[in-house]
């Protein structure tokens, strides 16, 4: 069986992926496009805010007539927020607006309504005005033309609101690639199916699922198949056909049931192992056109392959930050094997990183409980407590 490196395998990995990483621009709806990443830079069509408009509820003046107060002046009517074409305020006289309504032509001032003593047709005010206050004018926050928000913003509830307000049905995002997940394995069983001797809750599919998610993928389509070659087969033919990126886990190593191996190796899929651990035993295959991954099945083998293999290259092309390496001192000695690139499962603690348990592939409580990855090189057997060791947070 051949034998990479971590690095190697990555460049293969890397390789296949390439032309689906490449960065495609898709126009969604603004209603939609929360939590996408901006694909280009966005300019607004329109001035915010939009007309000159009233800050408060009160009276439009112009701050011209208030030069002697206490003054009273004739109120000739009532402007609300809504469709409003206001004829121009006759001098000398005061019309009453609501906040959000247009300010007549002749008006320079609003005057808040708790600043005044109205009756019905006047109203009487005491403190004089400057020209501006209240008055919210066109264009002074936003101007038609002025870049909204550049490419590469992740984009957040305030920046959909942006959109809004200057009446963008659609913004250009990054897309997503469609990924399918498949686990394998004739002892899984669903959560909240009833289980038989020696059958296991599946925990693969889910966990690919939210880690593809959350790294910038939208996941289209997730299985789970028996060792049956024929049914692994139809359940790859639908993944294949209805996503970019297909990840399988189990069946990849020597057993005698190793459906995906066998059902791929004819369709010219690479098996072989890794010399790392956990996620040794690792597959690649391309068919019909689509990158088919397969990850071993121990469910911290499945899970470490996708943030050494897949999570820096999606977050790449999804346009989301890289998750920082941190180098952290060791609070207690570890021992590695000879030629394996270990990752081990480490938790955060004063000032340094302990480790999370042992190193077995299928202790899926430890790592529920880890925080970070610890990477162990290849060529490193012991190290002490104080040494630096590099980490990958989780
Ligand atoms: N003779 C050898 N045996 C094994 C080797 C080897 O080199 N020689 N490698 C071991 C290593 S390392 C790993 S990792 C596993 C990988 O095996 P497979 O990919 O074929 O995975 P399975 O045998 O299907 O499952 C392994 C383990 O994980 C559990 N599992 C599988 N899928 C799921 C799932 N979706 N949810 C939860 N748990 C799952 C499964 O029940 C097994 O316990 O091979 C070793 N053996
Ligand atoms: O490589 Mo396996 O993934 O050690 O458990």
């Amino acid at each position: 069986m051949t034998s990479r490196s971590v690095e190697e395998h990555s460049a293969e990995v890397q390789r296949l992926l390439a032309p689906l990483l490449a960065p495609t621009v898709e126009d969604v709806a603004v209603t939609e496009a929360l939590g996408r990443v901006l694909g280009a830079d966005v300019r607004s069509p329109l001035d915010l805010p939009l007309f000159r408009n009233s800050q408060m509820d009160g009276f439009a003046v112009a701050a011209s007539s208030l030069a002697a107060v206490p003054v009273t002046l004739p109120v000739t009517g009532t402007i609300a927020a809504g469709p409003a074409e206001p004829a121009p305020l006759a001098p000398g006289s005061a019309v009453r607006i609501m906040t959000g309504a247009v300010i007549p032509a002749g008006a320079d001032a609003i005057v808040p309504v708790e600043d005044t003593d109205a009756t019905e047709d006047s109203v009487t005010i005491r403190v004089p005005r400057r020209a501006g206050e209240y008055v919210r004018e066109a264009g002074t926050d936003v101007r038609t033309g002025d870049l909204l928000l550049a490419a590469g913003t992740a984009l957040g509830a305030r920046h959909l609101s942006l959109f809004a307000a200057v009446g963008l049905a659609t913004v250009p995002v990054l897309r997503r690639p469609r990924a399918a997940v498949i686990a394998t394995g004739a002892e899984l069983v669903r959560a909240g199916e009833p289980l038989r001797p020696g059958q296991i809750y599946e925990s693969n599919s889910v966990a690919l699922a939210a880690s593809l998610t959350a790294n910038g993928a939208d996941v289209v389509f997730v299985d789970r198949s028996d060792d049956d070659l024929a049914v692994f087969g139809e359940i790859l033919r639908r993944a294949t056909a209805s996503a970019d990126l297909v990840i399988t886990s189990g069946g990849v190593s020597m057993g005698d049931f190793e459906v995906v191996r066998e059902v791929l190796t004819p369709l010219g899929g690479w098996f072989g192992h890794t010399t790392m651990q956990p996620g040794g035993p690792q597959g690649l295959a391309e068919i019909d056109g689509v990158p088919v991954l397969n990850f071993p099945g121990n469910p911290v083998s499945t899970m470490v392959s996708f943030e050494v293999f897949v999570r820096p290259l999606l977050r790449r092309s999804a346009g989301l930050p890289a998750v920082p390496r941190e180098d952290l001192v060791l609070a207690e000695p570890i021992t590695s094997i000879p030629g394996r690139r270990q990752f081990l499962r480490g938790r955060r603690v004063d000032g340094g990183v302990a480790l999370e348990s042992g190193p077995g592939s299928h202790l899926v409580g430890a790592l529920a409980r880890a925080d970070v990855l610890i990477d162990i090189p290849e060529n490193v057997t012991t190290m002490k407590a104080g040494d630096n060791v590099r980490v990958w947070p989780l």
